[in-house]
């Protein structure tokens, strides 16, 4: 069985045996037909001026927005180095923009990332943490998947003390149809390590990040 540690590059999609994704890279033209069929289910002309270029366009907006399919997250994380900080370490206010594999629509919002190094204080590039969200981010996704995906990509490769991941999002898929509560927003959290057996250090980490 295949456990969150040693998740496979494109794991959450339709993937091979071996763990790998059905499709080496994106499939532009088959997302091209795929948009174009959607536009005629609406009744649409996509030949149409102003829709001809349209099927293009959005599958390459796709390619954009799902490249974190194709990506390996260690990649991400491959530079670390030991830096004799045993403290937490703590990214807010990340902007993560996503899109819900149920609806395809937006959900969007902030992430923060915060780990405590190991004894070695083995630590990476701030800016590879915000990497890793916006790879995951970039895949259908749901928000408590992504979340925890984070964390895990983390105690991977840094084997820290401990990680917290909070992430606060606002979906489109809730405020443009179905339900419709516009502005209403959805917290979650993963937590490994310290944070999960220490109540203190959960409170410590959840206060930096509450005092924006
Ligand atoms: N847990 C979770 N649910 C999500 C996320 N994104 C969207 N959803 C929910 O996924 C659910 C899909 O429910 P369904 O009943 O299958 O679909 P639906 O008929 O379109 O549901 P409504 O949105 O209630 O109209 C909805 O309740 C969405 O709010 C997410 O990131 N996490
Ligand atoms: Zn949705």
């Amino acid at each position: 069985m295949t456990s969150p540690v040693d998740e496979p590059i494109g794991a959450g999609v339709d993937a091979r045996p071996d763990g790998s994704p059905h499709v080496p890279q994106f499939d532009q033209e088959r997302a091209e037909n795929a948009v174009r069929e959607l536009l005629l289910a609406a009744g649409e002309d996509p030949e149409r001026e102003g829709l001809r270029d349209t099927p293009a366009r959005v599958a390459r907006a796709y390619r954009e927005l799902f490249a974190g399919l194709y990506t390996n997250p260690d990649e991400v994380l491959d530079k670390t180095f030991d830096e004799a900080h045993e403290e937490l370490v703590l990214v807010r206010d990340i902007p993560v923009y996503s899109q819900c594999e149920h609806h395809l629509l937006p959900f969007h919002g902030i992430a923060h990332v915060g780990y405590i190094p190991n004894e070695q204080g083995r630590v990476t590039g701030l800016s590879k943490l915000a990497r890793l969200v916006d790879l995951y981010a970039r895949r259908p996704q749901v928000q408590e998947r992504l979340t925890s995906q984070v964390a895990d990509a983390l105690v991977r490769r840094l084997e820290p003390r401990g990680v917290i991941v909070v992430i606060e999002a606002e979906h489109l898929c809730m405020g443009m149809r179905g339900v419709r509560k516009a502005g209403s927003t959805t917290t979650t959290s993963a937590v490994r390590g310290l944070f999960r057996s220490s109540a203190s250090s959960r409170a410590e980490a959840l206060s930096l990040i509450r005092g924006r």
